[in-house]
């Protein structure tokens, strides 16, 4: 966090989340561009967007998919775009790496590491689905394999890098902060890194604030202030994790792509209605939402 200001992430819809967990889950073009456009307002000076089939909600790279949404965003607000390069993680590298080929984003998600996602654990949560695709997706992720090797990385770097693409780059794990480093000594990354912390997905780190601790004193450790701390949390641990960076001088990322609430119990109806929570625990604590410009400043953006 430079100078008190706290930079907002909001993740619109992602991939993980199914139609049938939540009415307010944003499906079609139009609901992806007015939810990101409500976030934007309300004070995220980045979002981040994946796309889905407008039929089934199904998640989809397509780039056909992408774009009505990002002229949309574009066109109403000055928001710092990120692009999925994780899709949904049953897809192949080519095929989540399309849209960040195709558009060329200020920043593209960038997974640090192989790993289980284990999302099967919803199943005890939700049992009617209007969708086969839904229950399959989640029951197949016990055997599941979220593929980031080495090549992997290094071809996305390889691609990306020299279209101006910067990087938000996902830890789920303090091995995956070792994976960063590997390429920030051989300056395949650049410095400032934006590093997002991801808590609470089963195959990563928990959610405990010994686990925030940890990845925070790991990263200080291995980049010094070479990079912009942030935090995601899944499902209902969400706030709590967000208080606790920002107190603790970290960004934030909230959205309904990691969780679908608004406080215990309670379906956020709207993505902006959590970028409102964050920014209220932000500015309780005396700190400021950075702009989309002093987020581009802060992170050496394109622009
Ligand atoms: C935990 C989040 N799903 C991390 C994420 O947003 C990955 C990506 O899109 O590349
Ligand atoms: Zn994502």
């Amino acid at each position: 966090m430079a100078k008190g200001k706290v930079i907002i992430s909001c993740a619109i819809t992602g991939a993980i989340h199914t139609p049938s967990m939540s009415p307010y889950l944003p499906v079609s073009a139009q609901e992806i561009a007015e939810s990101a456009v409500g976030a934007a307002e309300a004070g995220a000076a980045i979002i981040h967007l994946h796309a889905r089939n407008p039929v089934d909600g199904r998640p989809d790279q397509d780039p056909d998919l992408f774009r009505p949404f990002l002229g949309v965003i574009k066109q109403r607000t000055d928001a710092v775009l990120n692009l999925t390069t994780g899709g949904h993680p049953s897809m192949t590298v080519q095929e989540r790496m399309r849209p960040a080929e195709t558009f060329a984003p200020e920043v593209a998600s960038l997974n640090m590491g192989t790993m289980g996602f284990g999302l099967f654990p919803m199943l005890d949560r939700y049992k009617d689905f209007k969708h086969d695709w839904e229950a399959k997706a989640l029951e197949a992720s016990r055997d599941l394999v979220f593929k980031n090797t080495y090549a992997d990385i290094e071809h996305l770097l390889s691609v990306l890098s020299p279209q101006g693409t910067r990087f938000e780059f996902e830890c789920y794990d303090t091995s995956h902060l070792y994976n960063l480093k590997y390429f920030f000594d051989r300056g395949l990354v650049k410095a400032p890194l934006f590093i997002q912390t991801c808590f609470g997905i089963l195959g990563g780190i928990g959610s405990h604030p010994d686990d925030i601790m940890h990845m925070k004193r790991t990263a200080d450790r291995l980049f010094g202030d070479h990079y912009e701390w942030s935090v995601l949390g899944a499902g209902a641990r969400q706030m709590s994790i967000v208080a606790m960076a920002a107190s603790m001088g970290g960004n934030v990322r909230v959205g309904l792509e990691d969780s679908l609430w608004a406080g215990r119990g309670r379906l956020a109806e709207t993505n902006a209605q959590q970028v409102t929570l964050a920014r209220q625990i932000i500015e309780a604590q005396g700190l400021s939402v950075a702009t989309p410009d002093e987020a581009r400043a802060i992170l050496d953006l394109k622009g």
